[in-house]
């Protein structure tokens, strides 16, 4: 069914249209296929490294908020081995107090509120400054969200702790340390807690480390916000990997939305990072580039290809096929066709050459065999016919005229009644060959009847033709060959009539032999063994 719509598809088309037709096919489903490989890894593949560059800058950004903590994480963990401080929280010193959690000593330091409490949990110092909004933490804001903490978990010596926390309404870092003896030994008598706020410039810091722009957003105390994809609780790194990166992707950005828990693990503010898709639109440009130059690559080549194959293959094919349909158009099979290339095609040409040269020398066989009498080896009335066909009409473009002679051997009858049929032939064969020695090479004898001969003189005159014409009888009269049965001579004699034109006459070969005929008639009916010319006063007209 398929192979057949195939052959009608293909039925009306040459070997050029096909490989164009192939060639069409290969290179679009190449090209189709490259498109569709393209779309299916290089896209997704794009899409991964973005993905990754995604989750990167998230990680990024939550490691600027680990170091914002960090920080301060170093200073709390420096005061809490403070030989003085571990002193003061054992018996309480004014002045320690005043020299560091005084207004004037807070005005310094890089934190926003410090804290003390004892081993009881009860306050036992508090210090300080502004927030960048104007706003000033008391104890409570630092010590209820820090006692609702260490219920759950206590303090441990030698470990410092940090977390968010909403310090008077401004989000902050919250760091706690047991406090100790500088050498790090025991008894631990409370514990110190430090907030710093996590201010416009410390924002700014995060985002220029983390090469990704992003907000920070409050939320209020019960606030569960609908859009959340993840959550973090500082310290989290841990909490992020490949798969648990929720981001939307839409044609222009990356948009990721993070929850980011208090100390207590509950909502206190929304990050969210936004991402342009300069990744992906760079790989869509250079997926572009690349298919482009690949079409331009695969047409090139298409190109060079067809026209190859065309140069080598197809006009070969073509001039061989034109070449054929001339010679059997013509039907001429002289000239052989022409070997220029060592390869197949080649050796199909020179293949045809050599079948046409069988060919030719069986049609010239052929032609010789048809065109000849069998007995005598001269021209028979077939060649004969044509080649007068051909003079007379060849009579009006040339000067000379042309003479038509008809033989008609003499009482023939009595020859063959008298020596035998077989002699008879004999000496037909003998005026064949003296016919065919005597004339020109221009000249055609013919044998045209049983004892009937012709000889076609061209270019000669009437004076010309009866010359030839005595000729033949001389020639005749040396063979003397013995005809004692003729009653008018003792040898074989010929009879000859001729015909003249210069100009082509009304009723062609036919008037042109009838006159010649005539003439031949007239030679026996005056004795025979002589030639009578057609116009001769003696010769009747037609
Ligand atoms: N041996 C032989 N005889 C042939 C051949 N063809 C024709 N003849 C004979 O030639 C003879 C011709 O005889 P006719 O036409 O009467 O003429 P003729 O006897 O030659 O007499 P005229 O032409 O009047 O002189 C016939 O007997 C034919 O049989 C042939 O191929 N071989």
């Amino acid at each position: 069914m398929v192979k057949n719509s195939l052959r009608m598809l293909l039925a009306g088309l040459g070997i050029g249209p096909r490989i164009v037709l192939i060639f069409a096919l290969v290179f679009s489903s190449m090209g189709g296929l490259g498109l569709v490989l393209m779309r299916n890894s290089l896209l997704p593949a794009f899409e991964r490294m973005e993905r990754d560059v995604a989750l990167q800058s998230a990680w990024r950004v939550v490691s600027g908020f680990e170091q914002h903590m960090s920080s301060l994480a170093d200073m709390n963990r420096d005061w809490a081995l403070w030989d003085e401080l571990y002193f003061h929280l054992q018996r309480a010193d004014p002045v320690f107090e005043r020299s560091n959690f005084g207004p004037e000593a807070m005005q310094s330091v890089k934190y926003h509120a410090v804290l003390l409490l004892d081993l009881s949990n009860q306050v036992a110092g508090f210090g300080s400054r502004a927030f960048s909004g104007g706003m000033q933490a008391q104890v409570q804001d630092l010590a209820v969200p820090l006692l609702e903490r260490l219920t759950v978990s206590p303090v441990q010596p030698q470990r410092t702790e940090c977390g968010l926390a909403r310090v008077a309404r401004v989000l902050s870092a919250v760091c706690w340390t047991g406090i100790l003896q500088s050498n790090g030994q025991g008894p631990m008598v409370g514990t110190v807690v430090m907030a710093r706020e996590l201010d416009a410039d410390s924002l700014k810091d995060i985002a220029r480390f983390a090469g990704a722009t992003f907000t920070l957003e409050q939320l209020g105390a019960n606030h569960t916000p609908v859009s959340a994809q993840g959550a973090w609780t500082l310290p989290a790194l841990t909490y992020l990997s490949n798969t648990q990166l929720p981001a939307q992707f839409s044609a222009n950005a990356i948009a990721m939305q993070y929850l980011l828990h208090d100390l207590n693990e509950k909502p206190l503010a929304q990050v969210r990072i936004h991402m342009g898709r300069e990744l992906m639109t760079h790989g869509r440009n250079v997926i572009q580039d690349v298919l482009f130059q690949l079409a331009t690559v695969a047409f090139a080549t298409g190109l060079v290809l067809l026209l190859t194959v065309h140069w080598w293959l197809v006009h070969p094919v073509s001039r061989l096929r034109r070449a054929l349909a001339k010679i059997s158009h013509t039907k001429r099979w002289d000239k052989p066709l022409v070997v220029d290339r060592p390869d197949e095609i080649g050796a199909l040409t020179q293949g045809i050459n050599s079948l046409l040269s069988v060919l030719r020398k069986q049609v010239d066989a052929l032609e010789e065999t048809s065109s000849t009498d069998a007995l005598t080896g001269i021209s028979n009335r077939r060649r004969f016919d044509l080649r007068l066909d051909d003079e007379l009409a060849r009579l009006g473009r040339r000067t000379g005229a042309l003479s038509l002679l008809l033989l008609d051997i003499d009482h023939f009858k009595r020859y063959n009644d008298r020596y035998g049929h077989p002699q008879g032939d004999a000496v037909l064969r003998q005026f064949g060959a003296l016919l065919g020695s005597s004339c020109r090479r221009q000249d055609l004898p013919a044998r045209v009847g049983g004892e009937e001969f012709a000889l076609i003189l061209p270019d000669t005159d009437e004076a010309g033709a009866k010359a030839m014409a005595d000729k033949i009888m001389e020639s005749l009269a040396t063979l003397a060959l013995e005809h004692d049965a003729s009653p008018t001579a003792s040898v074989v004699t010929v009879s000859m009539g001729v015909a003249t034109w210069s100009v082509l006459q009304a009723g062609g070969d036919e008037t042109f032999y009838a006159q010649a005929d005539k003439a031949l008639y007239a030679a026996k009916h005056l004795g025979r063994n002589r030639v009578c010319a057609y116009g001769s006063p003696y010769v009747p007209s037609l």
